[in-house]
C-alpha cells in the first residue's frame, strides 16, 4: 500500500491544527514536517515548539525532515517534540552513521535524504541502519517547484539496493509529487509519497490524496 504524507509547508499556518485534521479525515499516511534552518536550505519553518503544538491534533505518525546544516544539535528536542520519524541529509551529516545511531537512540525511526545531485553512492553504506531514505525531487527549501525528473533514476537504484539485500526501508520521494509525477515515482519504487502544493492547495484534500495515491493503476 502506498503511502502519502501531506507536507504542512503548503499548510495554512493560522490554522495547523485543523489543517492537519483534514488531511487525516482524508486518508493521509504520515505528516510531513519541514525543518529549515535558513542555512542549510535558504528558508526558514518549522522547530520543536511547532512539533510539539501539532502533536495532539493528529495521531498519524510525524514524519521531520531536517534540513538542518546541524542536525546532531536538535535531533533530542524534535524527538522529545513528538517526532516519530526523523531524517537527516547526508550532505549535512560529517558523521551520518553516528547521527543515525544519535536519532534511533532517542526511539524513533531513521531516515537519510539525498539531495538530487547526490549519488545514491553515498547513502549505500547505511541501507541496513535506516528505515526510511527520502530522495529529494527538488531543491529543498521551498514549496510548489517543479519535479526533476532526473531523480527517478535513483529512485530504481535504491529500489534496486532494497531488493537486493532485503532491506525494509521506506524509499520516499518528495518535491513536485502531484497526479502528472506520481505514476513514474510508485513504477521506479517509490513507497512513500510526499506532497504539499498538491494535497493544501486543493479544496477536496480526500480526492487530492485519493488521485495521487491510484495514479499508478489509474483507479481513482
Ligand atoms: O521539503 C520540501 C521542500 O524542501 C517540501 O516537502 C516539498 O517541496 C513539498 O512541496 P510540494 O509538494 O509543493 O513540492
Amino acid at each position: 500500500m502506498i503511502k502519502i504524507a501531506p507536507s504542512i509547508l503548503s499548510a495554512d499556518f493560522a490554522k495547523l491544527g485543523a489543517e492537519i485534521q483534514d488531511v487525516e479525515a482524508s486518508g493521509a499516511d504520515y505528516i510531513h514536517v519541514d525543518a529549515m534552518d535558513g542555512h542549510f536550505v535558504p528558508n526558514l519553518t518549522i522547530g520543536p515548539l511547532i512539533v510539539e503544538a501539532i502533536r495532539p491534533h493528529t495521531t498519524l505518525p510525524l514524519d521531520v525532515h531536517l534540513m538542518l546544516s546541524n542536525p546532531d544539535q536538535y535531533i533530542e528536542a524534535f524527538a522529545k517534540a513528538g517526532a516519530d520519524i526523523i531524517s537527516v541529509h547526508v550532505e549535512a551529516c560529517t558523521h551520518l552513521h553516528r547521527t543515525i545511531q544519535l536519532i534511533k537512540q532517542q526511539g524513533v525511526k531513521a531516515g537519510v535524504v539525498l539531495n538530487p545531485a547526490t549519488p545514491v553512492q553515498s547513502v549505500v553504506p547505511i541501507l541496513k541502519d535506516v528505515d526510511l531514505v527520502l530522495q529529494m525531487s527538488v531543491n529543498p527549501g521551498f514549496g510548489g517547484q517543479q519535479f526533476i525528473e532526473g531523480v527517478l533514476g535513483n529512485i530504481s537504484e535504491l529500489a534496486a539496493y532494497s531488493k537486493r539485500d532485503g532491506y525494509s526501508f521506506e524509499i520516499e520521494v518528495d518535491g513536485g509529487v502531484n497526479t502528472q509525477t506520481a505514476k513514474a515515482c510508485l513504477d521506479a519504487g517509490a513507497t512513500v509519497l510526499v506532497a504539499g502544493s498538491a494535497i493544501f492547495g486543493e479544496s477536496d484534500r480526500r480526492k487530492a490524496i485519493q488521485d495521487i495515491r491510484h495514479s499508478q493503476s489509474g483507479t481513482q
